[in-house]
C-alpha cells in the first residue's frame, strides 16, 4: 500500500522527501559524532584526568568566570596547564606553558582557528587574512607582507605624525574648565584618528573621522554599524547559531542591519579596487607602491595564473574590513591603556614627557622615534600589562602530542612532559596571562614598572612571539603583520599627545573596568551602556 503511494507521489515531492531523509541522516551523523566525542573525552580520554576547575555550569561551564584574575588563580592551583569547561561543558585546555604554546602557534597545519570562529568571523568581515589557513593564508601573507616592513612603515611615520597633530588640535579645541582642565573621553578620538590612518595607509580612503565639520562618509556609517555587530556587548544569538551549527544558515538569515552594511562595504571596496586599476593602467601610479591597495591590485591584475597569483576581486575587496577593524581597534585601545597608566603614574608621565621635550622637533622620523630609550620602555610595559588582545583561540585539526615544558599531574597522580590533543580538541591561548607570568615576571607581574625593562629576565626569552620578549602580537604564520605599524603609531601618538597635555584621570580608578571580551576596552562601571570609553582630565602641559 505504502509503496503504491509513493510510485503515485508528484516528482517534486518525492525529490523532496530523498532530500530531507538526507538531511536528517547528515544532521544525525553529526550529531551521534559530537556525542561520542563529548562522552569519550570527558570520560575516557587522557584528556579527562587533566586537573581543572569544577564545572559550574553544563550550559556555560567556566566560560562566565573567565577572567585575567581568576585564570590566575587556577594558574597557581593546578600549574600552567589545566583543563577547563567552555560553552556546552566542553572541554577546552589553557596552557601558559612556552613549550606547548610555541608548538601551537608555530604549527598552522595542525593548530587553527576553529571553523566556527572563522565562520562567524567570515560573516562578519568577509574572507579577510584573518580567517585564512593553509596556502590560501600563506599566498595572502606573501602579497601583503611588504606593506607592513619597516621601509614601508618609515615611510607612514610623516602620516601618523600629522594624524596625531590633527587629533591634539582637535582636543585643545575642547571647551576647557576655569583651570584649563578639559573632560575628555580619549578612547573616542583615538578611535577616530587610527581609523583615518589605516583608511589613509592601506586603501587611500578619507574616513575624515577627526574632521567634525564634514559630514561622516557612507562607508564610516557602514563601518559604525558593522564594528557595533562586532563588539561583545551586541552579540546575538543568531550569528552564534549560524556559526555553530552550519545547517541553520539555510533557514536563518543574516540580520538585515549586517546584510545591509556588508553589501555597502562590497561596493565601495569594489569602487576603490576599479579606480585603483584604472590608475595603474593609465600611470598615474608608481607601478612600485608598496602600499596595501596597490600591492592587492597589482595581485589582481598579475598575469601569473599559473603560479597562482592572481587574487580575485572578491578576495581583494574582502580584505577591507578585515584591515579596517584590526587595523584601528587594537592601536587605539592601546593608546588609550597607555595614557591610563601614564595618569595612574604620574612621576612616569614626567619621565617620559621630559625624553620627548629634550627632541626639538614636532615631526621626528621613525628611527629618531625607535632611538628614545624611555618612550620603548613605556610603550614595552604598556603592551605587557594592558595586553589589547587578551586572547585567541585554537582547535588541534588533526591528532597531535603537545609537548610541555613544565609536566602536569593527572588527577590520578600520574606526571605527564606531553598531552595527547584529540583532533577537535580546543586550546586557549591566553596572550594576557603570558605576558604577566609571574614565573617569568616576578611577583609585581602586574604592576606597571617601564624601569623592568632595564634588564629583561633570562625566562622572557622563551616566549614565542614576533616582537621579542612579548607575546601581545602573538607569533609564527599567524602573527600580527601589522606590529610594526602598530607601535610607530603608538609611537608618534604618544611623541604627540605626552608633549602637549597632562593626563588625569576624570572619574576615580576604582571605576574603571573592563567588558570581558578578547579585544580588552576600559568601561565606566555604572556607564556600561555608553560602551568603551576613558574620561580624562587634558590640559596644555603648563611650561
Ligand atoms: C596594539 C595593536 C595590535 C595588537 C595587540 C594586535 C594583535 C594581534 C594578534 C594577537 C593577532 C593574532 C590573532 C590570531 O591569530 O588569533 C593579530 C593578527 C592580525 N593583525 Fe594585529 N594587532 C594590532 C594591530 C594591528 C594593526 C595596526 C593591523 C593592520 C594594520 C593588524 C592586522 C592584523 C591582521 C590582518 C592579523 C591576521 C594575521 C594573520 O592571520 O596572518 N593588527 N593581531
Amino acid at each position: 500500500m505504502v509503496h503504491t503511494f509513493a510510485l503515485v507521489l508528484p516528482r517534486p515531492i518525492m525529490l523532496l522527501r530523498a532530500l530531507a531523509s538526507l538531511a536528517v541522516a547528515v544532521v544525525g551523523a553529526q550529531v551521534a559524532r559530537k556525542v561520542y566525542q563529548f562522552v569519550h573525552w570527558h570520560f575516557f580520554s587522557a584528556f579527562s584526568h587533566i586537573p581543572g576547575p569544577p564545572n559550574p555550569s553544563w550550559i556555560r561551564g567556566n566560560f562566565g568566570v573567565l577572567t585575567l584574575p581568576r585564570t590566575q588563580e587556577w594558574q597557581a592551583q593546578y600549574g600552567p596547564t589545566f583543563k577547563f569547561h567552555s560553552l556546552f561543558s566542553a572541554t577546552q585546555l589553557y596552557t601558559i606553558d612556552t613549550v606547548a604554546l610555541h608548538r601551537i602557534i608555530n604549527h598552522s597545519e595542525i593548530y587553527q582557528k576553529a571553523p566556527m570562529v572563522r565562520t562567524r568571523m567570515n560573516t562578519l568581515l568577509g574572507r579577510g587574512l584573518l580567517v585564512t589557513e593553509d596556502d590560501e593564508h600563506t599566498k595572502l601573507r606573501k602579497i601583503m607582507s611588504p606593506a607592513f616592513g619597516l621601509s614601508q612603515v618609515r615611510g607612514l611615520t610623516q602620516l601618523f605624525i600629522d594624524k596625531s597633530l590633527e587629533l591634539s588640535e582637535f582636543w585643545a579645541g575642547q571647551p576647557a574648565e576655569l583651570d584649563g582642565w578639559a573632560r575628555i573621553d580619549v578612547m573616542a578620538g583615538l578611535k577616530a584618528m587610527t581609523l583615518d590612518v589605516i583608511g589613509l595607509a592601506g586603501f587611500n580612503y578619507s574616513f575624515n573621522s577627526l574632521d567634525k565639520t564634514k559630514s561622516t562618509t557612507e562607508l564610516d556609517s557602514a563601518f559604525q554599524q558593522l564594528f557595533t555587530q562586532t563588539s561583545s556587548r551586541n552579540l546575538s544569538i543568531r550569528p552564534l547559531i549560524r556559526a555553530r551549527f552550519p545547517i541553520t544558515r539555510f533557514f536563518l538569515p543574516h540580520s538585515k542591519k549586517l546584510s545591509g552594511a556588508r553589501k555597502t562595504m562590497d561596493r565601495i571596496g569594489m569602487q576603490l579596487l576599479q579606480d585603483a586599476k584604472a590608475q595603474i593602467l593609465s600611470g598615474e601610479k608608481e607601478s612600485d607602491r608598496r602600499d596595501l591597495l596597490s600591492l592587492l591590485v597589482k595581485s589582481n591584475m598579475s598575469e601569473d595564473i599559473q603560479e597562482n597569483h592572481r587574487l580575485s576581486d572578491a578576495v581583494v575587496v574582502a580584505q577591507l574590513p578585515t584591515f579596517f577593524v584590526a587595523g584601528h581597534e587594537t592601536t587605539s585601545t592601546a593608546t588609550t591603556w597607555a595614557l591610563y597608566a601614564l595618569a595612574m603614574h604620574p612621576e612616569v608621565q614626567t619621565t617620559l614627557r621630559t625624553e620627548l621635550l629634550s627632541m626639538g622637533t614636532d615631526a621626528p622620523s621613525l628611527d629618531a622615534l625607535n632611538g628614545l630609550p624611555y618612550l620603548e620602555k613605556v610603550v614595552r610595559e604598556v603592551m605587557r600589562v594592558h595586553s589589547p588582545v587578551m586572547f585567541t583561540n585554537r582547535m588541534a585539526m588533526q591528532d597531535d602530542i603537545l609537548p610541555l615544558g613544565t609536566p602536569y599531574t593527572d588527577t590520578r597522580g600520574v606526571q605527564h612532559d606531553s598531552i595527547f590533543m584529540a583532533k577537535g580538541q580546543m586550546v586557549w591561548v591566553p596572550i594576557a596571562g603570558l605576558n604577566r607570568d609571574q614565573r617569568i615576571w616576578g611577583p609585581d607581574a602586574a604592576e606597571f614598572r617601564p624601569d623592568r625593562w632595564d634588564s629583561v629576565p633570562e625566562a622572557a626569552n622563551a616566549i614565542p612571539g614576533v616582537w621579542a620578549h612579548l607575546f601581545s602580537f602573538l607569533g609564527g604564520p599567524h602573527n600580527c603583520i601589522g606590529w610594526r605599524f602598530s607601535l610607530a603609531e603608538m609611537k608618534s601618538l604618544l611623541y604627540i599627545l605626552i608633549r602637549t597635555f597632562d593626563f588625569e584621570l576624570a572619574v576615580p580608578p576604582e571605576s574603571i573596568t573592563t567588558l570581558r571580551a578578547a579585544v580588552q576596552r576600559p568601561v565606566v562601571i555604572g556607564e556600561e551602556k555608553k560602551g568603551p570609553q576613558l574620561p580624562m582630565r587634558v590640559r596644555r602641559v603648563q611650561t
